[in-house]
């Protein structure tokens, strides 16, 4: 974004093209400051001149760009202006009228496109960013309805949106939710139709990957929306945080496709309700075929369910709440949002979605020992790592043999310190702000957690990597976290000194997966 109220025609948009000047006219509507530049266009505040209405113009240039800018973006601009002109609904933007901007004296833009929108207030992402303490978005059962019910249209209609995410929703003045930016927007040809290889990393599916482009584009389908439904879903109710654990864009979107062939699990955030958990669960079903059941309608009518008489208060114990972060703010923010009966947190339970457990055995179950202010730190830090061995149980595990749960554990002779027994400075390579604090402090249990969850991700790795025996692997990690991984590599297999620590490790595990 780059916000400007500048009259300043000389200035340029991220596309190249040349700032249309405050005031300047389109058809009856004076542009104000700038309010955000896109792939394609720049969007500005407007207002009709006959009766001071507010709008948002978004200009498309086409003519200005580059000749092989041109033959990409000649087809997605078509694509909006053709889709938003359709688009009528109340929970898709309306646009109000398709102009053409007269600039004889700026070639760049003169014959531009120009959309005529309604003016929101922000878009969900703004929203999300803006949200304290990762707490989930203001009104974000109502906004998921509405995001739901726009895409259930869209569906209807025969059309795929195919760029969904927290950009593209708008929010009006008067709480309007409204999907928008139909650039990558299709009809439907059958079942499928056919995009560009564009979009957003972080919400496209996991079969996207595995497609070869043909000479039309990549298939899409509705189920596409519909993951990316579930991604977007998450990050509302779970502060901004993306279902799949990762620093960038890439990196998540590969631990998605290890997710969907199997190989890791799919861990939502712990602060989710079950009724949430299950319908996030059912939108990022691995595959178009399993997720084919759960359309755009039915999770209008589920949302629709949640919203009502059976929203939820969420609590967790107070020590919970210094302990856990983001994870403890979702879910206290959430109370907020709910209101109803007055259920308890459920933690720790493997809900089933079409008979398929969505949460992975590795859970801590609620029964056992493991203090429950600690057990959201644990599925937290297990989220940091897609391999399937290091699951919030084998933490937990680790952390009982290391210190007992003690917080204030320390053996100065071997210079190990905290919850997980860290080093001082080997901590310092690994470090982990797992409280979002600002702070890398092995004496916080989140962050000495979170490293921790890091730290045996890739010994894990390594192990693998030599070949060692993968049911051996658990065993490995703990006895690589109590000496170092090439030890472990040259001896194939758990030291003698540091064998009883192990066994703790694995009764501790065995104690937690039975
Ligand atoms: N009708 C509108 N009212 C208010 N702001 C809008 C409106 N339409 C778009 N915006 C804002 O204008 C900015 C640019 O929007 P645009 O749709 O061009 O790009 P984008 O969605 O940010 O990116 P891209 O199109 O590349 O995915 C965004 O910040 C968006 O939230």
């Amino acid at each position: 974004m780059s916000p400007s109220g500048s009259g300043e025609d000389v200035e340029q948009t991220p596309l190249g093209t040349p700032r249309l000047p405050a005031g300047f006219l389109i058809d009856g509507w004076e542009l104000g400051a700038v309010i955000g530049s896109g792939g394609w266009g720049t969007v500005y505040e407007a207002r009709a001149v006959a009766d001071g209405t507010t709008a948002a113009v978004k200009v498309l240039p086409t003519g200005a760009l580059a000749p092989g800018q041109r033959a990409a973006l000649g087809e997605l601009v078509a694509r909006e202006v053709r889709f938003s002109a359709e688009a009528d609904h109340p929970h898709l933007v309306r646009t109000r009228a398709v102009c053409t901007v007269e600039a004889p004296d700026q070639p760049a833009l003169d014959g531009a496109i120009a959309l005529v929108m309604d003016r929101a207030e922000a878009s969900l992402r703004q929203v999300l960013e803006a949200a304290e303490g990762g707490s989930p978005a203001p009104e974000a059962v109502r906004i998921l309805r509405g995001v739901a019910a726009g895409l259930a249209h869209m569906h209807g209609a025969g059309w795929v949106h195919g760029d969904l995410k927290p950009a593209n929703v708008l929010l009006g003045a008067d709480g309007e939710v409204w999907l928008a930016d139909f650039g990558l927007a299709t009809e439907l040809d059958g079942t499928h139709a056919h995009l560009p290889p564009l979009g957003t990393l972080d919400h496209l599916p996991p079969e996207w990957w595995s497609q070869r482009t043909g000479a039309e584009g990549t298939v899409v389908r509705p189920t596409a929306d519909i993951w990316a439904f579930g991604v977007l879903a998450h990050q509302v109710l779970a502060g901004g945080i993306h279902p799949f654990p990762g620093a960038t864009a890439r990196a998540r979107s590969l631990a998605a496709q290890a997710y969907a062939r199997g190989t890791a699990p799919l861990r939502l955030d712990a602060g989710l309700d079950d009724d949430w958990r299950r319908l996030i669960g059912d939108c990022l079903a691995p595959d178009h075929t399993t997720r084919l059941p759960h359309t755009a309608a039915s999770l209008v009518t589920r949302i629709q369910r949640l919203s009502g008489t059976r929203g939820r208060r969420r609590r967790l114990p107070i020590a919970a709440l210094s302990l856990v972060g983001v994870a403890a703010a979702a879910a206290v923010g959430f109370a907020l949002l709910g209101g109803g009966d007055d259920e308890d947190l459920k933690r720790g339970t493997s809900p089933t979605v079409t008979g398929t457990p969505i949460v992975a055995p590795g859970e801590i179950p609620e029964d056992s020992d493991v203090p429950e202010s600690l057990r959201p730190v644990f599925v937290n830090a297990a989220r940091r790592c897609t391999d399937a061995e290091v699951t919030p149980a084998l933490l937990a595990a680790m952390v009982k043999a290391e210190s007992g749960f003690d917080v204030n554990a320390a053996r100065p002779e071997a210079e190990e310190y905290g919850i997980a027994m860290w080093t001082p400075s080997v901590f310092r390579a690994w470090a982990v702000d797992g409280d979002g604090d600002g702070d890398k402090d092995y004496r916080s249990p989140p962050d000495a957690i979170s490293t921790m969850s890091l730290y045996v991700c890739w010994l894990d790795q390594q192990f693998k990597k030599e070949h060692l025996p993968a049911e051996d692997l658990p065993a490995l990690i703990a006895a690589g976290y109590r000496t170092s991984d090439r030890t472990v590599i040259e001896e194939r297999g758990v030291p003698e000194r540091v064998k009883p620590h192990v066994d703790k490790v694995l009764r501790f595990l065995a104690a937690y997966e039975r």
